[in-house]
């Protein structure tokens, strides 16, 4: 809490909780160029579970040949599904991507209990993606939603595409909320917005969140989901968060991107986040100087430092004094650890 700056200004408009959806063990990774081992991605839910997220989406059950760096979902959920029985709200929820009825089958084998389906607002993705038309990808997903919550799994939908697709370019926002319609009609929970390749602005956003809303979906039921291409993730998390939206995806360290789309730059870093909503006064469950040490941790297994600006400040100037951020300490040689 920054000294002096009155709180009910800076937080006028906005929750006084958000819940991180962390997505770098899935989103992150899956982009990879060499394959990450399975027990350091173990390790690296751990520690973003021991930071305080608890809601870690931790693979996907994708055809491998699609996406080989999560190929291992079958060892990794096995090694880190205590997490999700751990009492009270120390329990992390470990949803996974799941793309058709074969991903479902081995997904419900291992046990997991909240799933995400993927669609996309442009045909151009949908095809890239999952070898599917629009309407091919929504036919899929129809039995998957049916029996996850036949078996009493959660279900989230992804929506990519929300704002630009590389192929297309601008898409509209009628075409958006149309697919986002069919999503929640088939039974999501939640769904998360993706901007893809990172190009949406907050007004694009708050028009496209207004658009919803006069569709009928309820805000409540929407997550955000932005890459940082434009360096616009932050404002764009903003925006949505003074349109009532309290659930934003972030990648640890700013992992990721995606497979099968090109221009696809890293996500939305966790860390910055972070800042940013302990700056306003906003609670998030989430230690930052952890987070910040497991995001530096994973930048040296990947032999590369973090694009995180959060990360970079923060460990360059090792013991640090973060008031904007709940007063979380930095160590020195929290980038040494372990
Ligand atoms: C959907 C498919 C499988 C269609 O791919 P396809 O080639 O059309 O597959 P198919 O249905 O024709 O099946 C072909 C073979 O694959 C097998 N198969 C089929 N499904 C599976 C499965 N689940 N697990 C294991 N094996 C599977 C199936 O059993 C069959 O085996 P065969 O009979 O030939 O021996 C493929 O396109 C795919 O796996 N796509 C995944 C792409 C992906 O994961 N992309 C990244 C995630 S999306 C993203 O990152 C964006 C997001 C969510 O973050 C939000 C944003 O930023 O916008």
């Amino acid at each position: 809490m920054i000294e002096g700056l009155p709180m009910a200004v800076a937080a006028e408009g906005l929750p006084d909780r958000v819940r991180i959806h962390e997505v770098g063990a899935r989103d992150g990774l899956q982009n990879e160029p060499s394959t990450v081992p399975v027990e350091v991605k173990a390790e690296f839910i751990r520690r973003l579970a021991d930071a305080g997220l608890r809601t870690i989406e931790a693979t996907s059950f994708v055809h491998p040949r699609w996406v080989p760096q999560l190929a291992d979902a079958e060892e990794l959920f096995p090694a880190v599904a205590d997490l999700a029985d751990r009492a009270g709200a120390d329990a992390v929820r470990l949803p996974a991507l799941v793309p058709n009825e074969r991903g479902l089958e081995r997904a419900l084998a291992l046990g997991v209990r909240e799933i995400a389906v993927f669609g996309s607002a442009t045909e151009s993705f949908a095809r890239a993606n999952l070898n599917r038309t629009v309407d091919e990808a929504l036919a899929m997903f129809e039995p998957v939603a049916a029996r996850a919550k036949e078996a009493g799994a959660g279900v989230r939908g992804y929506l990519s595409m929300c704002f630009g697709d590389p192929w297309e370019g601008p898409v509209p926002v009628a075409q958006v909320v149309g697919v986002c319609r069919r999503l929640l009609d088939l039974g999501c929970d939640e769904l998360s917005l993706g901007d893809t390749i990172g190009v949406a602005t907050p007004g694009h956003v708050t028009a496209l969140l207004a658009a919803l809303n006069d569709a009928g979906v309820p805000t409540g039921r929407l997550a955000v989901h932005f890459h940082d291409t434009y360096g616009q993730a932050l404002s764009n998390t903003l925006a949505a968060l003074r349109h009532g939206v309290t659930a934003v995806d972030a990648s640890a360290g700013g992992l990721g991107g995606c497979p099968y789309a090109k221009s696809a730059t890293g996500n939305l870093a966790t860390e910055d986040l972070v800042w940013m909503l302990h700056g306003l006064g906003i609670d998030t469950g989430v230690d930052l100087g952890r987070l910040t040490a497991t995001s530096v941790w994973m930048a040296e297994r990947l032999g590369r430092p973090s694009p995180s600006r959060t990360v970079r400040a923060l460990s360059s100037q090792g013991t640090h004094d973060t008031r904007g951020s709940q007063g979380t300490q930095v160590s020195r040689d929290s980038h040494k650890e372990q």
